[in-house]
């Protein structure tokens, strides 16, 4: 039976009225979308989700709204030897701009997409269409990455959404087989939580919202 994060108590707990479905015990939606946070990457530890509840949270993930159905994303899954292995190559692109690496610096960029067990590059492949417009599909790829938050957080997992410079670099993304014309949405890092994170302060509908006619 699968736990769920309680972020507001730092606890795992199960839910007094759980959302059963099939076996699973899921954080109620609610609950699930006014506690979620980033959780920093040293915090995010072994294990990741995998084989069917992967499939299952990317799933998840691509069940957002689609002007065209065109499904204008597809994920990049870094994990164990195809990780490091990334790494690797993307220190020796930093190694071939900026000179030698120092120690720390070289071990940070081999270590990048091993930081935490599961790092899902979210990639856009939103492209101009005759009737959808790209603005369009690139909100529903944004909407993908957030769902992936999500379906991860809704399991007890955390995530986190990151991008650095490797998102932008064009050798960096041909080493990881992105295309020129796609685009990375970013790399959501995903683990279990070994340390609750601290909120930060939240916007204030006061501040973002406002009435149609009232003005
Ligand atoms: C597209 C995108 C890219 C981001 N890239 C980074 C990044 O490279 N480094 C970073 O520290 N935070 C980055 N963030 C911010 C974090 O994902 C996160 O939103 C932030 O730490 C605040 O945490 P919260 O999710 O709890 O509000 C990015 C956010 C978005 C939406």
């Amino acid at each position: 039976m699968r736990t769920a994060l309680d972020f507001t108590s730092g606890t795992i707990y199960l839910r007094p009225q759980p959302i059963a479905f099939e076996d699973s015990v899921v954080i109620d939606a609610q609950t699930l979308l006014s506690t979620r946070r980033s959780v920093p990457i040293p915090a995010l530890r072994a294990p990741a989700p995998e084989g069917a509840e992967l499939d299952d949270i990317l799933v998840e993930a691509m069940r957002v709204p689609d002007h065209g159905k065109l499904a204008p994303w597809r994920f990049i899954l870094f994990r164990g030897d195809g990780a490091r292995k990334m790494g690797q190559k993307l220190a020796d692109v930093a190694e071939r701009r900026e000179g030698t690496l120092g120690e720390g610096r070289r071990a940070y960029e081999e270590t990048r997409f091993t930081r935490a067990p599961l790092v899902v590059g979210v990639v856009s492949t939103a492209k101009p269409h005759f009737k959808i417009p790209e603005w369009e599909q690139v909100l529903s790829v944004g909407a993908a990455t957030m769902n992936l938050i999500h379906a991860a957080h809704a399991r007890g997992y955390g995530a986190n959404w990151i991008t650095e410079w490797v998102a932008y670099d064009d050798d960096a993304k041909a080493i990881m087989g992105i295309k020129a014309d796609e685009k990375v949405a970013g790399f959501v890092y995903i683990g279990t939580v070994s340390e609750r994170p601290s909120d930060r302060p939240r916007p204030a509908i006061t501040d973002h919202v406002v009435e149609a006619g009232a003005a």
